[in-house]
């Protein structure tokens, strides 16, 4: 039986399923829709196992590993640094596949649940064989569990809300993206220690067993779910012609450009948990694992975006009127910041010094600050400027941008990486080269952003917005 808020009572003309009595339009309430907590319950567990598996990768992979022999036989930091990033790549690929299978074939909650059954696999196959082999098949069933599922999810989210109840909306993806850095947060912190103390296979498990929780929290929510039915080959005439194309044309060239910000931001998995092995991580007393300072970020994020809202966007805005192209402008330009404080302490360790773990929380900041201005108002932008018939495929699309980024790592690491497992970018180098990558992105965005003639849709509506000047932009 479809369920009935217990305040208000949905209209009783509103559509079923004729197979599986699922509510198929939103409820015409003006309260919450009863199905946000078990969506809200399962991001944050979704994003704890995502996260608490990313965290110790590339410790794993330059630490753990077990070779053919069956002894310990790690790779390179290079290596690791081009797998690692070669994932994420794949992770934020795959939303295209999840967005076009749930608005073509199964429906967003079918696809969700499916793939999630397929993603703890992933997790097990990485929990109970610690060789090259069971880091394949268990990153590959991650990627593209992962990955399928995110546009899904956040649609997901829309598709309960109704008229009545929209003004709840922007609420509701608050919450989500706190619950998203709050299960970030807990396992950065804990999955590290349950590796250090416990190894791979608990370390591993853990996130397994949240994923696990996931899915099953998602599953309890069926009869709750509003479920909007699959548009079958529409969807593809919608994509690639008229509207749908169109949008797609003219955000290409900001994805592009902000493929930069996430090939420099991924880097806190990887180059940048590298480089807190050689410094200083002792805080009032406790010394920190490296890949524990990656916690920064989600810790941050829960600080910075309630100052942004409040306090940074409205102190700004009274002297320089903020567009979302600007705002983002301006986090790439501080990215560029971000990265040459790193590229700083590498000269340090390169001098003989043992820099402050400090350092690099003090760039996890101004990354985090970036992290706002970039990703949150690229998700927002790419949502009001996609036709109403393919939001999740245009979220997919700017996903792709993070895919791009990570791409761009994964390559420079493989083109820079010596025979004798050297690089040809050594020391800060490195860090210099994405910085200066940042610099060039970051100018050629003010020209993207200054030219973009954007076209704003809204719910149930459509408000030609042809930017004067910058309008939209
Ligand atoms: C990159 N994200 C969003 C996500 O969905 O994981 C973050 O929240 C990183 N702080």
């Amino acid at each position: 039986m479809p369920y009935t808020p217990p305040s208000e009572t949905p209209d009783s003309n509103t559509p079923l399923d004729d197979q599986q009595g699922w509510q198929t339009t939103p409820y015409p309430i003006t309260t919450m829709p009863p199905g946000i907590p078990y969506i809200v319950g399962n991001e944050a567990a979704e994003r704890f196992s995502f996260y608490g598996m990313k965290a110790i990768l590339t410790v794993f992979m330059t630490q753990y590993l077990i070779g053919s022999g069956g002894s310990v036989d790690p790779m390179s930091d290079n290596d690791a640094k081009f797998w690692v990033h070669t994932f994420v790549m794949a992770a934020y690929f795959t939303p295209l596949l999840g967005a076009f299978l749930a608005d073509w074939l199964f429906g967003k909650y079918k696809t969700i649940l499916y793939l999630s059954v397929l993603y703890c696999f992933g997790h097990l196959a990485l929990a109970l064989d610690e060789t090259r082999m069971g880091l394949a098949i268990g990153l590959s069933l991650i990627a593209l569990g992962t990955g399928a599922i995110k546009p899904c999810v956040s649609a997901h989210v829309g598709d309960q809300f109704g008229t009545k109840n929209s003004h709840l909306l922007s609420k509701v993806f608050g919450w989500f993206y706190v619950a998203i850095n709050l299960g970030a947060f807990a396992s950065t912190v804990l999955t590290p220690w349950l590796l250090d103390r416990f190894g791979p296979q608990i370390a591993f498990g853990v996130p397994g067993v949240l994923m696990a929780i996931a899915t099953l929290l998602f599953w309890m929510g069926r009869n709750k779910f509003v479920h909007i039915p699959p548009r079958g080959p529409q969807v593809f005439r919608d994509a690639f012609t008229g509207e749908g194309g169109r949008a797609l044309l003219r955000l290409a060239p900001i994805y592009v450009l902000v493929a930069v910000f996430w090939s420099l931001f991924d880097q806190t998995a990887s180059a940048w948990v590298l480089q807190a092995e050689n410094m200083d991580r002792t805080v009032m007393g406790v010394e920190l694992l490296s890949s524990q300072i990656q916690a920064a970020n989600p810790f941050l994020i829960l600080i910075l975006v309630p100052l942004f809202s409040y306090a940074v966007y409205p102190a700004i805005s009274k002297v320089f009127p903020l567009t979302p192209l600007r705002k983002i402008t301006i986090g790439m330009f501080v990215t560029v910041f971000a990265f040459s404080i790193s590229a700083l302490i590498e000269t340090s360790i390169q001098n003989g010094g043992t820099p402050s773990i400090s350092w690099q929380v003090l760039a996890y900041v101004l990354l985090t600050a970036a992290e706002v201005m970039v990703s949150i108002t690229c998700l927002e932008f790419s949502y009001t400027q996609a036709p109403n018939s393919m939001k999740s495929i245009v979220m997919s699309f700017y996903m792709l941008s993070v895919s791009l980024g990570n791409f761009i790592t994964a390559g420079v690491n493989a083109i820079i990486s010596n025979a004798d497992g050297t690089s040809k970018l050594p020391g800060a180098s490195y860090y210099w080269f994405f910085t200066g990558l940042m610099l060039v992105a970051a100018v050629i965005f003010i020209a993207v952003a200054v030219t973009y003639r954007g076209k704003q849709y809204i719910q149930e509506s459509e408000v030609e917005a042809e930017s004067e000047a910058e309008g939209t932009a």
